[in-house]
C-alpha cells in the first residue's frame, strides 16, 4: 500500500495546485485496489455484480446441430443448380426430442426450429419456400444451398472454451449466457460499500423548513442515484454540520462501515470549514486544485480504520462469502466539491472509474461520441472542461451537439436537460461551429 506522498513522488509533473485531469486518473489507479473477498450468488441476485473468476463452458451451446427454421430437413448434396428437388416426407422432428429414423436419398423430415438435425441431413428448406401435397414436397430451384438453415453444435459456446472473463460486470445478456450453460449460481466479488455524507451548515435535510441562506441537500440524492446505478451498497450518513466533533464521528463511522467514503462540500478555501482539518487529522489526504471545470477543488486519500471497529463486512455478506475480512487497507476518501454539478462531473471523471477498480471490474473507458458543435464555445487551453451537452441525431445520421446554456456549477437543472458531457481536453482552445467534439453520453453511466 503506497502513501499519498509516495504516489505523488512517482507521478511525473505532479502539482497538487494545478493537477491535470489525466494525472488524477493515474493517481487514483495507484491509490485504490480491488477488494478480494468473493461470494457465490444465484443468477437472480447477480445483475451488475463483478465476476470473481473466469467461467469456462461446461457444455456446448447449442448442444447439438439443429434447425434454424420450421421446414424440411434433407441432404443438401441432392441440390442441382437450376432444378427443383422433389422429396418425400418420412417423419417429423420436433424440438425437444431427437428423431431417430433413417432417411434415404429423395426423402426429407419435417422439422421444427430448434429440433435436432436427423443423422446425415445438413440442410433445411423453410416451409414457406415449398409446395406440399400429401407427403410430397417440392423445393423450387435455386432458393437455397447445401448447409443452409442448420445451426452447428457449439456455435454459440463450445464446451471447455472461456465464456466470460473475471472482472466482467454481469449484464442481462451475461446472466442469460450463464443460464444457457446450466449454471444457477456464479462467483462474484463481494459488493463494495460506499458511505456518503453532505457537509455544510447551510445544507437543509428534506423535511426541514426553509430558512434564509440555506439550501436543500441535493447532492445526497444525486450521489445515491449514481452509486446505486453502479451497483454498490450505499451507506447514507445524511447531512453533517460543520462542527469538529460531529465531523469526526461521521468520518470514523463512515470509514468503519465502508470501503470508500464520499463527502461533498468543504474542500475549497472558505472559512469556518472544519471538513478539511478533520480529513487531515484522520487520514492520509491530498488536497488538490484540478485543472478542470467544474470540479476544481477535491480531496483524496485514505482514512485509517481501527481493526476492532471495522464494520465494513460483518453482517453485510451472506455466510457463503469465501473471505470477508481484511481485504482493505483503510477507507478511500473522495472529498468532492460542494457545487452540485461539480459533484456529478468529478464522480464521472474520477470516482466512478476508481470505484469500478475497487469492485474488481475490468477497466472500461467510456465510449465517447463525436458530434459537430452547433455553436462557438470559449475555452482556455490548460484545463479540461466538461460542458453539459444535448446531442441530436439528424435525418442523415450525423450527430450535432449544443450546450444547455448557463454552465454554472450550481445549475443542476443543466444536468437534467443534458444527455451527455462535452469533454473539452486540456490543450483545446476555442471551438468554432462545426468542430467535432467528444461527448461522454450519460446512457449507461448516469
Ligand atoms: N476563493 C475561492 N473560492 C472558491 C474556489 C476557489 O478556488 N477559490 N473554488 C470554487 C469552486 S470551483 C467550488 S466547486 C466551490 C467548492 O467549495 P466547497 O467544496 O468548499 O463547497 P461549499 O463551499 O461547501 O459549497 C459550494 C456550493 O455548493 C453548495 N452545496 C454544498 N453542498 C451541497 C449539497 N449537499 N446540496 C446542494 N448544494 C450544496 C453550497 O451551498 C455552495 O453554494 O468553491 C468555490 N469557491
Ligand atoms: O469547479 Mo467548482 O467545482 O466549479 O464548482
Amino acid at each position: 500500500m503506497k502513501s499519498i506522498a509516495q504516489i505523488a513522488a512517482e507521478l511525473q509533473g505532479y502539482d497538487p495546485q494545478a493537477l491535470p485531469a489525466d494525472t488524477v486518473g493515474a493517481f487514483l489507479e495507484q491509490l485504490v485496489e480491488p477488494v478480494t473477498a468473493t461470494e457465490r450468488v444465484p443468477l437472480f441476485s447477480a445483475l451488475g455484480r463483478v465476476l470473481a473468476e473466469d467461467v469456462v463452458s461446461p457444455i456446448s451451446v447449442p448442444p447439438h446441430d439443429n434447425s434454424a427454421m420450421d421446414g424440411f430437413a434433407f441432404d443438401g448434396a441432392q441440390l442441382v443448380p437450376g432444378q427443383p428437388l422433389a422429396l418425400k416426407i418420412v417423419g417429423t422432428a420436433l424440438a425437444g426430442a431427437a428423431w431417430r429414423g433413417r432417411v434415404a436419398g429423395g426423402e426429407c423430415v419435417k422439422i421444427m426450429t430448434g429440433a435436432v438435425m436427423p443423422a446425415g441431413l445438413d440442410t433445411v428448406v423453410p416451409q414457406e419456400f415449398t409446395q406440399v401435397q400429401g407427403d410430397a414436397v417440392t423445393v423450387p430451384a435455386d432458393v437455397l444451398k447445401a448447409g443452409d438453415n442448420r445451426r452447428f453444435a457449439g456455435e454459440d459456446l463450445m464446451a471447455g472454451q472461456p465464456a466470460l472473463q473475471k472482472g466482467q460486470r454481469l449484464t442481462p445478456a451475461a446472466l442469460g449466457l450463464l443460464a444457457s450453460l446450466g449454471l444457477g449460481e456464479v462467483s462474484v466479488v463481494r459488493r463494495l460499500r460506499v458511505a456518503y455524507f453532505s457537509t455544510g451548515d447551510e445544507i437543509l435535510s428534506l423535511g426541514e423548513p426553509p430558512r434564509e441562506g440555506a439550501v436543500y441537500d441535493s447532492n445526497r440524492y444525486t450521489v445515491f442515484g449514481l452509486l446505486t446505478r453502479l451497483g454498490v451498497e450505499v451507506v447514507d450518513l445524511g447531512v453533517v454540520k460543520d462542527e469538529p466533533a460531529l465531523l469526526e464521528a461521521a468520518f470514523r463511522d463512515a470509514a468503519a462501515r465502508a470501503d470508500a467514503v464520499i463527502t461533498s462540500g468543504g474542500v475549497s478555501v472558505g472559512e469556518a470549514d472544519h471538513t478539511k482539518a478533520m480529513m487531515r487529522q484522520l487520514g492520509d489526504v491530498a488536497f488538490w486544485r484540478i485543472a478542470m471545470r467544474p470540479g476544481r477543488p477535491m480531496a483524496v486519500g485514505r482514512i485509517a480504520v481501527d481493526p476492532l471497529q471495522d464494520k465494513s463486512t460483518s453482517g453485510a455478506c451472506p455466510s457463503s462469502a469465501t473471505s470477508s475480512q481484511n481485504d482493505r487497507n483503510g477507507a478511500i476518501l473522495f472529498g468532492l466539491p460542494g457545487n452540485p454539478v461539480a459533484v456529478m462531473v468529478t464522480f464521472f471523471a474520477f470516482v466512478r472509474p476508481a470505484l469500478l477498480r475497487m469492485m474488481g471490474a475490468r477497466a472500461e473507458p467510456p465510449v465517447l461520441l463525436r458530434a459537430a458543435s452547433e455553436e462557438p464555445l470559449r475555452k482556455k487551453p490548460g484545463r479540461t472542461e466538461y460542458q453539459r451537452g444535448i446531442v441530436a441525431q439528424h435525418a442523415d445520421g450525423t450527430l450535432s451537439v449544443r450546450t444547455t446554456g448557463n454552465q454554472g456549477s450550481g445549475v443542476l437543472s443543466s444536468m437534467v436537460q443534458a444527455n451527455g458531457l462535452i469533454v473539452l481536453g486540456h490543450d483545446q482552445g476555442n471551438v468554432a461551429v462545426g468542430d467535432q467534439l467528444s461527448v461522454m453520453m450519460f446512457e449507461g453511466a448516469v
